[in-house]
């Protein structure tokens, strides 16, 4: 199958993004496509709206795990594609379209082009929440294939088409994601006295966040609180009763996300006090953060230099990002990359647009590091 076969499944499953659980379309989409592959080395199953295939080698030694995440955005598009999302209001913005064609071109290639070692794609739904590396590996049809190691990528907008990025070690950070409900007394917005406005609630407690980082955490460590969305009520002259907040949590120790916790906790508490309004706080989905296990990282790293003079290898520092890809590489040896895709808007930006010839860049090199790694010896 050409390369450009593969740019155009990145099309089609950009028109058709999911949120999380709900990839309906997504997943016959990559079931059908499974359906018109030689079937012989192939055996599929599916997991709640996910997918893993297993691809047996030639003369197998270990399972090498390949996993992309399957899930879109709650984003209007506005990019110039002409084939934008036929999903309004929802758009692959992180990058899971590309990563899906990328895993279905590696597969294709090791379905003609058997390795010794068996391969394993997993195809995971619900990366961006509420979180489905977790229960899927804890689901019996992973168990039944578990497999010895497992990598991913991520695309990144900020590297050229060409160059791989990575570290040993922690890669992203733990995340919580945060919802905090107000409910006070709506009224009438000539008389505030005689109500508890939730929207200027709202409004402190954001502000007040915002010294959790500054005040509270050491500086030579690294947290994140952003809320994302805030909502609060339903006229210009009608005094909001309830407000909500949303946002995450990011940290690099599990003991600052205990302390960011904490002070949010006590924050909430105060402004029920000062506000004289209720508050609940519900922490969402978490996950654990990315940690790339070091002898294959920098295996990994020392074979791009030596072996793909077309690939320029970027020894970057951790990020701020989430991933529940963490949750295999908590239990499971292996490692997560950057993948440079060159475009000005960021990820889970409307205006995204990665530039396509990294899918070809990403199939060419980890079909070639499969059969590297499948001629290594394995250690004991
Ligand atoms: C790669 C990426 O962008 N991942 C997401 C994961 C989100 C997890 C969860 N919904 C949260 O917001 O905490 C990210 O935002 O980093």
């Amino acid at each position: 199958m050409s390369t450009s076969a593969f740019v155009q499944i990145r099309r089609d499953l950009h028109q058709i993004p999911e949120p999380g659980f709900q990839e309906v379309k997504t997943q016959r989409y990559i079931l059908d496509y499974l359906n018109s592959l030689p079937q012989e080395r192939m055996q599929i199953k599916t997991w709640r709206t996910g997918v893993l295939v297993r691809v047996s080698g030639t003369n197998p030694q270990r399972t090498i795990a390949w996993r992309t995440d399957m899930d879109g955005l709650p984003i209007y598009e506005e990019t110039s594609y002409p084939f934008r999302s036929l999903h309004e209001g929802y758009m692959h913005a992180c990058g899971h379209d590309m990563h899906m064609a990328i895993a279905l071109g590696l597969l294709t290639h090791f379905v003609h082009h058997p390795i010794s070692d068996d391969l394993l794609f997993v195809f995971q739904p619900a990366e961006e929440g509420p979180g489905g590396a977790e229960p899927m590996m804890q689901s019996e049809e992973f168990a039944a294939w578990r497999p010895d190691c497992i990598f991913a990528l991520h695309i990144a907008p900020e590297y050229p088409v060409g160059h791989i990025a990575t570290k040993p070690g922690i890669l992203f950070a733990n995340t919580s994601e945060l919802f905090v409900d107000l409910l006070g007394k709506g009224g009438h917005a000539a008389f505030p006295h005689k109500t508890n406005d939730m929207v200027v609630a709202a409004s402190h407690l954001v502000t007040q966040l915002q010294s959790v980082v500054a005040r509270n955490i050491d500086p030579l460590d690294s947290a994140v609180i952003t809320i994302g969305k805030i909502v609060g009520g339903t006229k210009q002259n009608i005094i909001a009763e309830k407000g909500r907040l949303e946002g995450t949590i990011r940290t690099f120790s599990m003991e600052s996300m205990i302390r960011v916790k904490g002070r949010i906790e006590a924050l909430v508490k105060g402004i029920e006090a000062g506000f004289e309004c209720s508050a609940e706080i519900d922490y969402g989905c978490g996950y654990c953060q990315v940690y790339n296990e070091e002898s294959l990282t920098e295996a990994f790293m020392e074979w791009v230099q030596d072996a793909c003079p077309d690939i320029t290898l970027i020894h970057c520092s951790e990020a701020m990002t989430g991933e529940d890809f963490g949750y295999f590489l908590s239990e499971i040896p292996g490692f997560l990359f950057w993948l440079g895709v060159n475009t000005p808007f960021g990820l889970h930006h409307a205006k995204i647009e990665p530039n396509e010839e990294a899918i070809d860049v990403a199939i060419r090199t980890v079909s070639r590091y499969f059969v590297y790694l499948s001629s290594q010896p394995i250690k004991a």
